[in-house]
């Protein structure tokens, strides 16, 4: 195992629970990107984000607001604290416990069959490659004479920038830009394209629209000419349709995707090939060598931990059963834990448009489900796409819990369900969930003013 984040961990507890010799090498922190420089310290500060937003919002529910006074010191420390309740679970001490062998150091492969990892030579039957992928930074000019954050630093900082200017409008700059607007920075966001540019237009604007409403500047299509250094921080020039444009910010963070970690490793001598997503890998994840499997961020596909924990899953059902397991990304869901949040699973309204001639698109309303009223969070809605037999092809939402709301839907995708199934449950009132049993539900009201229902109906009441 070459890498100890969400895919390597995954693979080498999976490996050994089933008594298998692991060796588990690590050059950096155990716990990759998603527990030191991601998933966990960004959620962690979006935590503290919305306290304090609910601080300036009580008002609403019969609660005195209050502006709250934000320390980034205490913030700091209460995102270090909950990476360090995390860290044991991937630590060294555990995985040595679970029989790893883990050595701290760097990997490389010395020829097909061997890779060194410091003073040690191992040789192994199957090589699980998870090294993931680091902050791409754009050749824009000028940025190399200018300090910039990326994920890698952004949670060090001690103190409030007072203007943060964000570089890329994906989900990393996007949960970071409301979250410090709402810890009190002014923020601008600066996006070539469009922010949230793969998501469904429709429903990125209900995340969009709140973002605008918490105050964060978004400048969509923006061509960045240079960045320069200001006395206090960073100039950015932008290339107008009326000239040069500057936006002037005290720290500047770079958010413009994620490079593949495949340098160091000395792929060309184990004969596994690269491209610019990754390691080339078949639908079994294995490489171009047939010993050598590549997981999460470095294998080229969604880059996301529960897409790394899905990987292991699958290079285990390889490895140790030869079950020949191949991946599909058509159940895997994507999260972005904005305020509203954003969720999809399946394909997107485009994607249907593409693919299937006829199809149906179910919607609720947030504003039309009695929890969200009670929580005054109806903002956004949920988007389903069947065929027109009912089968479920895609599921976006944009509101409140949405992330929780798609796990059900993730479930109905990959065991076939139909939009039966999905109006036939019971679903607690009141819950954000009703939404999606209420999309479910649009799929027969056709048939309801149907006059052949209408006249069974009344053929019915004859019989009392
Ligand atoms: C700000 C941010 C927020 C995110 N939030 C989420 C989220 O909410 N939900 C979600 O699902 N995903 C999220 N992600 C994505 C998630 O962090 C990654 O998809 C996940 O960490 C990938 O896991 P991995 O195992 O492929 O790689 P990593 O976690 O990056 O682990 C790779 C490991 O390999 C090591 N390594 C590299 N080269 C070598 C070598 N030659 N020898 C030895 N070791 C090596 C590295 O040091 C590293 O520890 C977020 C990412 C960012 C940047
Ligand atoms: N909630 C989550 O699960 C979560 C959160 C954060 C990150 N991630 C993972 O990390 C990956 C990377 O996220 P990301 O947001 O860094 O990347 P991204 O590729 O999703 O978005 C980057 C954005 O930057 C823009 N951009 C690129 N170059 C630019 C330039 N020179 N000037 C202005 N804009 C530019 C692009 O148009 C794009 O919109 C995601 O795809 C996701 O897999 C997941």
């Amino acid at each position: 195992m070459i890498g100890a984040g969400s895919g390597g961990l995954s693979v080498a507890a999976a490996a050994a629970a089933f008594g298998v010799s692991v060796v588990l090498v690590e050059k950096g922190r155990m716990g990759g990107d998603c527990l030191n420089t991601g998933c966990v310290p960004s959620k962690a500060l979006i935590a503290s984000a919305r306290r304090a937003q609910q601080m300036r919002e009580a008002d609403a529910f019969g609660v005195a607001a209050v502006d709250p006074q934000v320390n980034f010191r205490r913030i700091h420390d209460h995102v270090r604290d909950v990476i360090a309740g995390i860290a044991p679970t991937d630590s060294v001490e555990r995985f040595r416990a679970l029989g790893v062998t883990v050595i701290e150091a760097q990997a490389r492969f010395e020829d097909s069959k061997t890779v060194l990892a410091g003073e040690t030579r191992i040789k192994a039957r199957r090589f699980v490659i998870a090294t993931g992928s680091r902050p791409a930074v754009p050749p824009i000019p000028g940025l190399d004479t200018v300090r910039f954050h990326t994920n890698e630093t952004i949670f060090e900082i001690t103190r409030k920038p007072a203007h943060l200017i964000v570089i890329g409008g994906g989900p990393v700059g996007l949960e970071l830009a409301q979250a410090f607007r709402r810890l009190g920075s002014q923020v601008t966001v600066l996006e070539a394209a469009r922010a949230l540019g793969r998501e469904d237009p429709e429903l990125a604007a209900v995340v969009l629209d709140r973002l605008a409403r918490d105050g964060v500047t978004l400048r969509s299509g923006a061509r960045i000419a240079r960045v320069a250094k200001r006395r206090s921080g960073v100039r950015v020039v932008l290339d107008g349709e009326d000239g040069e444009e500057t936006v002037d910010g005290s720290a500047l963070l770079i958010a413009t995707g994620r490079a593949p970690v495949t340098d160091g490793l000395d792929l060309d001598k184990a004969e596994v090939k690269v491209d610019a997503k990754g390691i080339r890998v078949d639908r079994t994840l294995r490489s171009s060598n047939r010993r050598v499997y590549a997981v999460g961020d470095v294998a080229g596909g969604p880059q996301f931990t529960h897409v790394a924990n899905y990987h292991a899953g699958t290079v285990i059902r390889s490895i140790l059963f030869r079950l020949g397991a191949k991946v599909s990304y058509d159940h895997i869901p994507r999260v972005t834990y904005t305020d509203p949040e954003f969720a999809q699973v399946g394909v997107t309204e485009a994607e249907v448009r593409e693919r299937y001639g006829h199809f149906r698109i179910l919607r609720w309303p947030y504003a039309e489900n009695d929890r969200a009223r009670a929580e005054r969070e109806t903002d956004g809605f949920i988007k389903v796409i069947t065929t027109t037999r009912g089968r479920i092809l895609g599921v976006g939402i944009a509101g409140a819990g949405a992330g929780e709301i798609v796990q059900m839907w993730g479930l109905a995708i990959l065991k076939g369900l139909d939009i039966k199934a999905m109006t036939g449950f019971v679903s607690p009132y009141p819950t954000l969930s009703e939404v999606g049993k209420r999309a479910a539900i649009q799929f027969y009201r056709p048939s309801l003013t149907s006059p052949w229902v209408r006249r069974i109906i009344a053929f019915m009441r004859l019989f009392g």
